[in-house]
């Protein structure tokens, strides 16, 4: 491996400069994924692993980060669990048969990676080639809670009430639904490793909508166990639970090598909060990259001084990158972390 940075802060090991990626790299803010968005459907480029493969490249090529991740979207394996997917013109993700109650849990089949993701598995395996080493692989899947809000809602929410209705209500259904899908998050991700994912995130980017309690009490104990199983894989875990950081204990007692942060929380207590025996990603706003390149640059120097070289630091934002963001101003803040890094 030329480039192994990202695998060594995940192991908190000592690092030339301080490893970047950003979530969300591979979209829309990049004229070279537009223009394949321009003539396939988003779930045609999922499905499609030599189109995957290519715009998974994209962001390594153009913007120099130091680890790629795979193309995809955490709702894929919601197919194979017998949902029926669409992702709506500006809409955003559709699912048509949403679950509310006992006999739509009984439902939904765990789901067999080779057989209903065989295209994921082979967008690795192209993406892995086509790196050559350079940079490693990230694959993800979203958390339980997550999941489950997109299946209960039938898709985005802002107030979540059919899912906290179902949670509140009925607390076995609620719980027999998010066994199986940390099931399938388990079965998803091992596939993803074997088929040469060399580490993993689990996205839980709806969990802050709870409180603490209803976190620990209704979605602390799936989450632990698809972490807890993950251990087996021996490819280091990313969690990231964003809008999270009244919960940040919780969120690291469930578990991960790495506790990903969004920027509502200074990266310095974030990490005195997770612990230093994790390393910890983060957590520049993803707004800040609509303004100039030397409030960029100054931004990026706050969260590095926060880090202040201790290792086990992965540069990222704090969510996903915004469609308008320029993408001279992405390279600008990728430039600054490692040239502001730099380890003599
Ligand atoms: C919640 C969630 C989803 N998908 C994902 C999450 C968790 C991450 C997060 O919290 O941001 C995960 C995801 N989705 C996508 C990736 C690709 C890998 C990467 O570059 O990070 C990843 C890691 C591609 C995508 N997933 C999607 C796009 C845009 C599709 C398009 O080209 O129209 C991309 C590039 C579609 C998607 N998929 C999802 C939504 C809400 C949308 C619509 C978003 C929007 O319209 O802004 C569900």
């Amino acid at each position: 491996m030329k480039n192994d940075l990202f695998l060594r802060a995940c192991r908190r090991e000592k690092v030339e400069y301080t490893p970047v990626w950003l979530m969300r790299q591979a979209g829309r803010y990049m004229e070279e994924y537009m223009k394949i968005r321009r003539k396939h459907t988003f779930l045609e480029m999922c499905k499609t692993p030599e189109l995957a493969a290519e715009v998974t490249l994209q962001p390594v090529n153009r913007i120099g980060v130091d680890a790629a991740i795979l193309f995809a979207d955490i709702l894929l394996p919601l197919e194979g669990m017998g949902m029926d997917l669409e992702f709506a013109k500006g809409e955003g993700p559709v699912l048509h048969n949403p679950v509310r109650n006992e006999q739509d849990v009984n439902n939904l089949r765990l789901i067999e990676p080779e057989e209903d993701v065989p295209y994921v598995l082979e967008a690795i395996k192209l993406v892995r080639k086509e790196l050559d080493g350079r940079v490693p692989l990230i694959g993800f899947s979203g958390a339980p809670f997550t999941l489950a809000s997109y299946m209960i809602e039938g898709g985005g929410s802002k107030t979540y009430l059919n899912c906290k209705s179902l949670m509140w209500q009925a607390p076995n259904v609620w719980h027999e639904l998010m066994d199986k899908i940390a099931k399938v998050v388990v079965s998803y991700l091992k596939a993803q490793v074997e088929a040469g994912a060399q580490a993993v995130q689990v996205f839980d980017s709806w969990v802050g909508t709870l409180s603490p309690k209803d976190y620990q009490e209704y979605v602390m104990p799936h989450s632990r166990f698809v972490m807890e199983q993950l251990k087996e894989t021996s490819v280091p875990v990313i969690h990231f639970a964003n809008n999270a950081s009244t919960m940040l204990e919780k969120v690291t007692e469930a578990g991960g090598d790495v506790i990903g942060v969004d920027w509502r929380i200074n990266l310095d207590q974030a990490w005195q909060r997770i612990g230093y025996d994790k390393a910890i990603q983060g957590n520049l706003d993803p707004v800040t990259l609509m303004a100039p390149p030397k409030v960029i640059e100054q931004k990026v120097k706050d969260i590095l001084e926060q880090a202040d070289n201790r290792p086990g630091h992965i540069f990222n934002l704090g969510h996903g990158i915004n469609k308008e963001t320029p993408v001279e101003n992405v390279i600008a803040m990728v430039e600054a972390v490692q040239k502001h890094s730099k380890r003599s």
